[in-house]
């Protein structure tokens, strides 16, 4: 049947970029496990993963329920919240951490402070992004709709495919039109979209030479170096080779992101706030079976950007001496 949309086109952020769409699955379409096997992504519908969140969880509600504590919200004087590790900004060895401007900042605000802010939103304030682990600080009736999660379902998913331990589950509040920038994760992904429409541009690890990640011991490790908002391809040339997948998640929807895989994630303008809240998996024990994997090859790239970093200790001396080790030799 044909799903009415709640959304228009001119909601999306306009890229440079040719996109195939991911496949939309019923939860209890065997090509489910199929492509979580393969390590493709997914959206899972019409599933009680989180349902009593979809039933339930509206900016409303969770203002009544959130608890009376502080949450972490970051700032941003631009619709872009590209994620930056503060550990690798204070390194002494680390030069590029020192003169590192972070993009965004963190406060604490609670929840009623929050969405006032939302609702008092002017082009010219900092946009606001609220990110809080479910825990126990959050309200019993938070709490009530997490335990009736469809926590089976995702149990055989993980045992199924061989995930490692649940690390957490984020909660998100993003105010319209915020991004986040691309970006890959060392977990496995079920992100679940609550309240309102997200867009989600993913791209396979093998995409690695069209992205341009960040050195690893640069603050923003993980995150690709393109801006997609306005794309240098004078340094970034492979950047138009990439071959990226794209999907507008609705409420209910569960998007499989898998481990590795680079995602760029926005709420649609002019949509209002948006509710997420993500599943991050260890990933599993991977046995180097030949030929090897494109993520497994992204890990052995991080850790000889790690040793050398270690031994050689000044990060200016990383690109030089890899240049030098391939240059005319492998070239
Ligand atoms: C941008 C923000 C709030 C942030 C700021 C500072 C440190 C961490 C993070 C962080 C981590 C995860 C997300 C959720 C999601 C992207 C999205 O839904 O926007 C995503 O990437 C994932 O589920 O893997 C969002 C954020
Ligand atoms: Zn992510």
């Amino acid at each position: 049947m044909c799903e009415e949309k709640h959304w228009e086109s001119d909601q999306l952020r306009r890229y440079d970029l040719d996109l195939k769409q991911i496949p939309r699955l019923r939860y209890n379409d065997p090509k489910v496990d199929e492509l979580i096997g393969q390590n493709k992504p997914v959206v899972i519908t019409d599933s009680n993963i989180i349902k009593t969140a979809q039933e339930n969880w509206t900016p409303e509600y969770l203002e009544h329920n959130l608890g009376n504590v502080g949450h972490n919200v970051f700032l941003s004087k631009t619709h872009k919240f590209k994620y930056f590790d503060r550990t690798k900004m204070l390194s002494r060895s680390n030069p590029q951490g020192i003169d590192f401007v972070p993009p965004t900042k963190e406060t604490k605000l609670k929840i009623g402070e929050f969405m006032k802010k939302l609702k008092e939103w002017k082009p010219g304030n900092d946009r606001l992004y609220l990110q809080q682990p479910l825990n126990d600080t959050v309200g019993p009736s938070l709490v009530r709709d997490f335990v009736r999660f469809d926590w089976e379902y995702v149990g055989q998913k993980q045992n199924k495919h061989n995930w490692g331990p649940l690390t957490s589950n984020l909660l998100l509040i993003s105010q319209e039109g915020n991004v986040t920038p691309c970006h890959y994760d060392e977990q496995q992904n079920f992100f679940g979209q609550v309240y309102g429409y997200k867009r989600c541009i993913l791209f396979p690890p093998s995409d690695f030479e069209c992205l341009y990640p960040h050195p690893v011991h640069h603050p923003h490790d993980r995150q690709s170096m393109v801006d997609f908002d306005c794309p240098d391809y004078t340094r970034f040339p492979k950047f138009k080779n990439a071959k990226g997948f794209e999907t507008v998640l609705k409420p209910g929807d569960v998007l499989y992101i898998p481990i590795y895989w680079w995602h760029h994630v926005e709420s649609l303008m002019k949509g209002g706030p948006t509710i997420s809240v993500n599943f991050w998996y260890k990933g599993g024990p991977t046995s180097l079976e030949y030929p090897l994997k494109d993520h497994q090859k992204i890990a052995i790239t991080r850790n000889v950007e790690k040793m050398l970093l270690e031994v050689l200790q000044d990060p200016r001396e990383v690109g030089p001496l890899l240049r030098s080790m391939v240059m005319g030799r492998y070239t």
